[in-house]
């Protein structure tokens, strides 16, 4: 799967139109888990649909989910462009970044450099980097690109290899684990705790998809995690805001805490 959702930005790129640039201030992804008043930081993500679950949301609203996201205290809100697979749009980070105060994270397979600035110029605060899409060395030219134009970037990783690869180039700020495998869409949350120990100590690490349940939240915790992604689990749920107070902020975090 993942070879065909490359295979299709390597054909849109012929025909990317840069579009004007939004005129945004740019807010800190990373600053913004670490501040969180959860117990862990909260990527909140606005996907419609998936190819692994088809549509997730009929009645899709992004900037009203945006909001509420924002209402319930998520630390940032991550936002599916991908067209063709995610039935995402570029123009839905510029409408949401005018109606929240939130960091937003472009959601997207970012393989090229026009791509970088395209993200900047949409208002986007930080791309998605995923290692299993891009040379090691590659990546980290993504990387420096998106932090010269006053973004910051998630460098997601599913395997040890790929982690490892990258690491030999430099360490990444933010490293996300991806619970899911991009290329059989087995998701688990052992990947996270598999992971925990090999990312490098000042980076933060952040642990996507798959997690449904206060449970799985305190389980990734433990493992070492100090924030999570989630999407399928709040689009699913006609009220966003009740499902992150419910995931978010149980006693059993507290009890976890105390
Ligand atoms: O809906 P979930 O299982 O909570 O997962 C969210 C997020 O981690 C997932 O959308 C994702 C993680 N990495 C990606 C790369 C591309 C597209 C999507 C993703």
């Amino acid at each position: 799967m993942l070879d065909q959702i490359l295979q299709h930005k390597r054909q849109e790129l012929d025909t990317l139109e840069l579009p004007p640039y939004e005129n945004v201030e740019r807010r800190s992804l990373y600053e913004a888990l670490k501040n969180s008043h959860f117990p862990v930081g909260l990527i909140a993500e606005i996907k419609k649909a998936s190819p692994s679950k088809g549509v997730i949301q009929e009645n899709f609203r992004p900037v009203e989910t945006a909001t509420f996201y924002e209402r319930a205290g998520a630390s940032a809100i991550s936002v599916l462009t991908d067209q063709r697979f995610f039935q995402g749009h570029r123009q839905y980070i510029s409408d949401v970044k005018k109606h929240v105060r939130l960091p937003i994270l472009r959601k997207d397979f970012i393989i090229e450099e026009e791509q970088v600035e395209e993200s900047a110029r949409i208002g986007a605060d930080a791309i998605l980097l995923i290692g299993e899409a891009l040379e090691a060395s590659k990546l980290h030219e993504l990387y420096n690109s998106a932090r010269e134009k006053g973004m910051e970037a998630l460098v997601e990783v599913h395997s040890e290899e790929v982690l490892a690869n990258i690491l030999k180039h430099f360490e990444p700020v933010i490293v996300g684990v991806n619970n899911r495998d991009l290329t059989t869409f087995e998701t688990s949350l052992d990947q996270t705790e598999r992971m925990a120990s090999y990312i490098p100590d000042n980076s933060l690490l952040v642990s996507e998809s798959g997690i449904f349940t206060r449970e799985d939240i305190l389980r990734v915790k433990r493992a070492g995690a100090e924030a999570v992604l989630i999407g399928e689990a709040l689009m699913r749920h006609e009220n966003p805001m009740e499902q992150i107070d419910i995931m978010m902020r149980s006693e059993a975090h507290e009890r976890a805490n105390g």
